[in-house]
């Protein structure tokens, strides 16, 4: 028996002769070269699919190494995508691994090039990405094997259109949420002032300069504390003048800012006496005295942690042995900290960086928000948290376990097996709970499409174009033909046209910032017809100059009629529910309403919350588990 033979053996016992000689040329795309992606990619070339293309976006990070076996030390900062397919490429001779440095999102990746593949494994770890590999595959009619991973749990889901439910079948979870005010003004749980940290200061400092008064406006209307709106009001104007200051060089910026929000901002809370008649009151921190350590806190306080930790931490800090990020900062180590860390994001502001918000692999904002919260919890009385927590907590962490990684990988390649069997009946939706053993897995049958589905019930088209010279008018009357039913066109979350407002028919594709790789919606105004999804693609190279600048397909798409009504039953686990993916603010119903405007505007500061996992204002008995925000 030669080697190669040898080599394959086991693989073609199993797979059988037929599918086994067709793998080398079956056209697979993996995107995600992460935990689950590096463990999958090991599978699939060891399983002998012959045409890999992996595509990732990142570069590795030290963190990767504990679980993404295809990395060593000497790769940290190289292409994901690069070293993996090197790595893995090594591991069958025959194997062609196309390894590619990109966003999955990027527009040259569009639905021809979705088409190039028989098969789409995603291994990614956001909502955005899943969504938009989703609705591509969607369109290009290739079969996907979507996963995901948090910790213990995973889930693993062949999706097939016509066939299957799609990505987007069904809502997403909203995500858990705080009442305004317990972010704002009254924190209970260190988690409370992380997320006021992370989500509310950085922006207030780093952010966007904007105006809150629309979200305090929404909160007065919801009834809240009158009283309490107005301060936080006061607290935005206030905020105009740090923001000032740290934008100019001055050495007392974090001084000012400090002053500003433990000092006079809880003073101002202070003055609201009918607000701490139930709860205890903060305490205004006073800055030249915790430095001086002449501060006190609370006497006899039991509550007080960061107390407690002020005098155990000058031991912690003379231990050699004690890890940077898992000591406990005393109140002075906190201010130190806030300091030090003001100071290097506002020389970041002042060297041009317009806009910094919380990112946990960014020491600056990190050591921002471990001080500035561990800051507030002090005023509250509430126990601090080390470096270490706060990177957990507010980067939405729950660390990745590679067995579980394992586990999925290996479920990801039994149900694209089934895929390229054309073996319907044995697709299953596959949930993983590897803490349960027990009932460590469970195999669900794929339910069909939600017939009002936004993104798979859609009837797909393509359209090749020249975007500097066709028009929207031309792509939507050439695609409607004779048909004269009222239309909306929609790009994305853009209203481009409606019954009563064609404008922007006459301008052209590229004006409107609609190009390759972009999908054109045409939806039926009275909701009775399908939506018809409209590719654009480029006009090939020979394409005769003075010809129309597009295409059209032949025959024309024909929408079919909507079904009345649709009832689907829900399935146990979510792939949303699975953490490690920050929502965005597609995170909503995929037939959810959009937004009419010519450009697209900066997302609000409501919305930037709502992408944290944090919507302002819901159910004030809103509880988290275990610390942990879970955000989708
Ligand atoms: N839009 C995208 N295009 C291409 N690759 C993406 C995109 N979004 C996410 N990815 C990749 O998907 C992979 C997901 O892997 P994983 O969940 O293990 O995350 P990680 O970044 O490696 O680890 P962690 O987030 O836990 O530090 C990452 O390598 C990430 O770069
Ligand atoms: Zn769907």
């Amino acid at each position: 028996m030669s080697t190669a033979r040898r080599r394959t053996a086991h693989a073609e016992s199993i797979l059988g002769p037929e599918l086994h000689a067709r793998l080398p040329d079956i056209k697979v795309l993996l995107v995600g070269a992460g935990g689950i992606g590096c463990e999958l990619l090991k599978n699939i070339v060891l399983t002998g699919f012959g045409k890999i293309t992996l595509l990732d976006l990142d570069t590795i990070d030290v963190s990767n190494l504990n679980r993404q076996f295809l990395f060593r030390k000497k790769d940290v900062k190289q292409s994901k995508a690069l070293v993996a397919a090197q790595t893995a490429g090594s591991f069958n001779p025959n194997v062609k691994i196309t390894p590619i440095f990109a966003n999955i999102k990027d527009t040259q990746y569009d639905i021809e090039w979705f088409q190039n593949f028989d098969l789409v494994l995603n291994a990614l770890d956001n909502l955005d990405a899943r969504r938009h590999v989703n609705k591509m595959c969607m369109a290009a009619n290739v079969p996907l094997v979507e996963s995901g991973t948090a910790g213990y749990l995973g889930q693993v889901q062949p999706l097939v259109k016509d066939l299957t439910e799609c990505f987007d079948c069904m809502p997403k979870p909203t995500p858990k949420t705080f009442p305004v005010c317990t972010i704002r003004s009254t924190p209970s749980q260190p988690i409370h002032c992380i997320v006021w940290s992370k989500s509310y200061l950085m922006g207030q400092l780093f952010g966007e300069d904007e105006d809150a008064s629309g979200e305090l406006d929404e909160a007065e209307k919801q009834g809240e504390n009158a009283q309490e709106i107005a301060t936080l009001r006061e607290q935005a104007q206030a905020f105009m003048s740090v923001r000032k200051a740290l934008r100019t060089p001055s050495k007392d910026a974090a001084k000012m800012v400090f002053q500003k929000i433990f000092k006079s901002d809880i003073r101002n809370l202070l003055a609201m006496s009918d607000m701490w008649r139930s709860r205890a009151p903060p305490i205004p921190l006073e800055f030249d005295a915790i430095l001086d350590d002449t501060f006190v806190l609370r006497q006899n306080d039991p509550s007080n942690g960061q107390n407690r930790q002020a005098s155990t931490s000058r031991a912690a800090n003379g231990h050699s042995s004690a890890i940077k990020d898992q000591r406990p900062l005393s109140l002075r180590d906190n201010v130190l900290l806030f300091v030090s860390s003001t100071g290097r994001l506002a020389a970041r502001l002042q060297a041009g960086e317009e806009i910094i918000s919380f990112d946990k692999d960014d020491d600056d904002t990190l050591d921002f928000v471990t001080a500035s919260s561990n800051l507030r919890s002090a005023a509250y009385g509430i126990e601090g948290k080390t470096r270490w927590e706060v990177k957990e907590m507010a980067g939405n962490i729950i660390p990745a376990i590679a067995t579980t990684n394992a586990i999925v990988s290996g479920l990801i390649v039994l149900q694209a097996l089934h895929l390229l069997r054309k073996s319907y009946s044995s697709l299953r939706s596959v949930h993983i709970h590897a803490n349960k053993p027990s009932v460590p897995l469970s195999a669900i049958r794929m339910c069909p499409p939600n017939p009002s589905c936004g993104v798979c019930r859609d009837t797909y088209t393509k359209v090749l174009c020249d975007p500097s010279r066709a028009t929207l008018g031309d792509v939507v009357k050439g695609i409607m033909g004779d048909d004269t039913r009222e239309v909306s066109v929609y790009e994305d979350k853009r209203v481009l046209s409606d019954p009563d407002w064609d404008d922007n028919f006459e301008r052209s594709l590229e004006s409107l910032n609609v190009s390759r790789g972009k999908l054109l919606a045409i939806a039926d105004e009275e909701g009775e017809w399908g939506t018809i999804t409209v590719a654009l693609g480029l006009l090939p190279e020979s394409y005769a100059a003075d010809a129309p600048p597009f295409i059209l397909p032949s025959p024309l798409p024909k929408a079919p009629r909507k079904p009345k009504q649709a009832v689907i039953p829900d399935s146990p686990v979510k792939m949303s529910t699975l953490k490690r993916s920050a929502p965005t603010d597609d995170d909503v119903e995929p037939s959810a309403k959009r937004i009419k405007v010519d450009t697209l505007s900066s997302p609000s500061k409501k919305q930037r919350l709502d992408e944290d996992g944090v919507i302002l204002m819901d159910g004030v008995d809103d509880r988290l588990e275990d610390d942990i925000i879970v955000i989708d």
